[in-house]
């Protein structure tokens, strides 16, 4: 049995606890929940009380002996951070294409010459399961130093059954070998593989007749994406890959309006996904069905930065009373990084979000995004303790003083995961 642990005199406690129910929208996407003097006791992972330290002081005082004390005093204190929409599992690295890009060619330009993503499938169906593995955990290592405890991930660089599933495969495993909880994404339709150019309908046939049944039936993924793209798979393509997954149960997330404005986001509405993904060109049209239908945006921000794009209209898409998550994007193309907390910055600093909503956007909306709200995105009696020590005072340092690491320690599941020292 682990001691349990005291969290007390935490500056700021944002729990992000609210009475709200569901991903937050409008002027809830601001509600911390913020408990001034704050203070958790966590016993088996899970976490037992939350109030004043002088709140918890009454009933666990006199057990303060045996509990590992953590003094929060002059700390923030947050849900670890939960990144929705990554594509963590991969092999080999692609700085050359990134120089490329500086030198004046687009990311489209660079994946129909069959570099970008055809460039990392071929690295990845070459790589063996322990090197992807290897290669994953060091990038799993670096989300945690970063205060993300979950991460979505999604498979899409083998576009071949075979090493589909070998990603997923991987998920599975470092899910029971890493602190970090992976809930994985079946991406098949990531790109249409270069041995079916010119046979696109071939490939979504294969994908919705054969693929996702495996998939599902191994339960591999909770969730299945398409790349909705000019020159990648057309609004009709998606639409069928989506409904066949729903068939058999895996949940629809669409990347959706990135390069151009191509009817994801009404795709997304129509089709119930759970979020719609990147939205640099949505239409207002688009914004107002995601609203309606209450889709989650999950706004990539990095990736925008990262593309010299215009960011997605995070504001707007708030005001309009759609609910935001924000992500890494992890990949390693349009965005090779694994710092939410930048991630966070960029959205205030380019999407205009407030720092509250920025937090928001980063946990329990994020969480919502994955479906995993029922535990973790909040610190609230039964849930998870994924929980981040920030070497700051106040929420709003976070994203004010940008582009710096603020993590001080980690705990997952009650577990002290990262202690980064003074
Ligand atoms: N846009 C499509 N897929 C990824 C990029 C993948 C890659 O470039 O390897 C994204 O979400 O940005
Ligand atoms: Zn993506």
């Amino acid at each position: 049995m682990t001691k349990p642990i005291w969290i007390i005199h935490g500056n700021q406690l944002a729990t992000l606890a609210s009475n709200h129910k569901g991903p937050r929208t409008g002027k809830v996407m601001s509600e911390l929940g913020i408990i001034e003097d704050g203070s958790l006791w966590i016993e088996e992972g899970i976490i037992q009380a939350i109030g004043t330290t002088q709140e918890l002081a009454k009933n666990f005082g006199g057990r303060i002996e045996e509990a590992e004390i953590v003094d929060a005093s002059n700390h923030l204190v947050t849900p670890g951070l939960i990144d929705p929409h990554t594509h963590v599992v991969y092999a080999g690295s692609r700085e050359k294409e990134f120089e490329m890009r500086l030198e004046g060619a687009t990311y489209m330009e660079i994946m129909n010459a069959g570099g970008g993503i055809h460039a990392t499938t071929r690295m990845t169906r070459e790589a063996t399961e322990v090197e992807i593995m290897e290669q994953t955990s060091r990038r799993l290592d670096s989300f945690l130093q970063h205060g993300v405890t979950t991460v979505e991930g999604k498979s899409g660089y083998g576009m071949n059954l075979e090493t589909e599933l070998k990603q997923l495969r991987v998920m599975k495993k470092l899910k029971k070998q890493h602190p970090i909880d992976l809930i994985p994404t079946f991406m098949g339709a990531h790109a249409v593989p270069s041995e079916f150019k010119g046979k696109e309908d071939e490939y979504v046939d294969i994908l919705i007749q054969e693929w996702i049944p495996i998939v599902a039936k191994e339960k591999l993924a909770v969730f299945n994406d398409v790349f909705c793209e000019k020159g990648v798979f057309t609004p009709e393509q998606s639409e069928r890959i989506l409904e066949a997954g729903k068939k058999y149960g895996l949940i629809p997330k669409i990347h959706a309006d990135e390069i151009i404005s191509y009817g994801g986001a009404e795709l997304a509405a129509r089709v119930g996904a759970i979020s719609a993904e990147h939205l640099l060109k949505a239409t207002d049209e688009g914004i107002g069905k995601m609203a309606e239908a209450g889709v989650i945006a999950c706004l990539l921000p990095a990736t925008a930065l990262y593309l010299r794009e215009l960011a997605a209209k995070g504001r707007k898409m708030i005001d309009a009373g759609v609910p935001v998550a924000i992500s890494t994007d992890c990949n390693p193309g349009s965005s090779p990084t694994t710092s939410m907390p930048l991630v966070m910055n960029l959205a205030c600093i380019t999407m205009r979000l407030t720092p509250a909503e920025a937090l928001t956007a980063a946990t329990y909306n994020a969480a919502c995004a994955i479906k995993q709200e029922h535990l973790v995105g909040s610190l609230e009696v039964g849930k998870q303790a994924d929980i981040v020590l920030w070497n700051v005072k106040d929420y709003r340092e976070l994203q004010y003083l940008f582009g710096v690491n603020h993590v001080k320690a980690v705990w997952k599941k009650g577990i002290q995961v990262v202690d980064r020292g003074e």
